[in-house]
């Protein structure tokens, strides 16, 4: 197996690109992509619908193939990885956080946060479980069923069952885009504090200023290629560089987001 060396970023793609469909129906989603994900950052990924976003993570996260360049997680890079593996690797260093929540409704909060820890046949280390339990504030909610929470606490379920494997690097694909902005904020102060207090990576993508200014930095692509990179983001810096983004692909005059 290929590795990264040591010291590796906790996710890396290089030269990776991705297209879909033949003739005139191909579609370049990624077009030489390269990216280094370092440990424990918050990045957030924008750009315009159909820029690559989902595709992107999609690859980052094992969950779908390109057609060339490489995809680190870790050490590993997933072209030479088994099926079975790969498995293991989604597993075990990675977490994931959807949009719309994903949890099991027969299982409590409870269960749903250590579903991935069952399956994997292990047993949550406990200071660090209570730690997360802490954290997403749900003591009293950890026998209630998922339809007997709200979309927001729903979404902390989400977030501490994504972070008590204790992976390598999180995956939120829209976290907040279900929820109202005071829960939208809620979950992204919980994901801001995994980065801050116990150095988790996370890769977020978001249409939403205001949720990529919780990031460290914020990566940009537009169609299939990075364009921008922002450090320190605010919202309004993030606003700025979204609205020249979309000039860039669309030479009409830009629209105010
Ligand atoms: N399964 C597929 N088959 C064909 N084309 C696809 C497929 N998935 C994505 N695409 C195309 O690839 C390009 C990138 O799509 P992707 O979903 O990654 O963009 P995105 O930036 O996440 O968009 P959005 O913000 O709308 O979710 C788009 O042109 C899309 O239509």
């Amino acid at each position: 197996m290929t590795t990264n060396g040591t010291g590796a970023p906790a996710a890396r793609v290089a030269n990776l690109t991705k297209t879909y469909g033949t003739g005139d129906a191909l579609v370049t989603a990624l077009d030489d992509v390269t990216l280094d994900l370092a440990n424990g950052e918050f990045t957030a990924v924008m750009g315009p619908s159909g820029s690559g976003k989902s595709t992107l993570m999609h690859c980052c996260a094992a969950l779908d193939t390109a057609d060339s360049g490489q995809v680190y997680v870790g050490e590993h890079e997933l072209s030479g990885m088994k099926d079975k593996q790969l498995t293991q690797l989604r597993r075990d260093e990675i977490g994931f956080i959807f949009q719309s929540f994903n949890l099991v409704p027969t299982l409590t909060a409870e269960e749903n946060i250590t579903l991935p820890l069952a399956i994997a046949g292990r047993k949550p280390e406990q200071e660090w479980y209570r730690r997360v339990i802490d954290a997403v504030d749900l003591e009293d909610r950890l026998t209630h069923k998922p339809n007997q929470l709200s979309g927001g606490q729903q979404q902390r379920v989400a977030v501490a069952r994504a972070l008590v494997s204790q992976p390598r690097i999180v995956f939120a694909d829209e976290p907040t885009g279900n929820l109202d902005s005071h829960s939208g904020a809620e979950v992204l102060t919980l994901l801001r504090r995994s980065v801050d207090d116990y150095g988790q990576t996370i890769v977020m993508v978001t249409h939403d200023p205001v949720a990529a200014a919780y990031a460290d930095r914020v990566v940009f692509l537009a169609d299939g290629r990075i364009v921008d990179d922002l450090r320190e983001p605010d919202r309004e810096s993030v606003i700025q560089k979204l609205t020249e983004v979309s000039a860039r692909v669309d030479p009409a005059p830009p629209t105010e987001v």
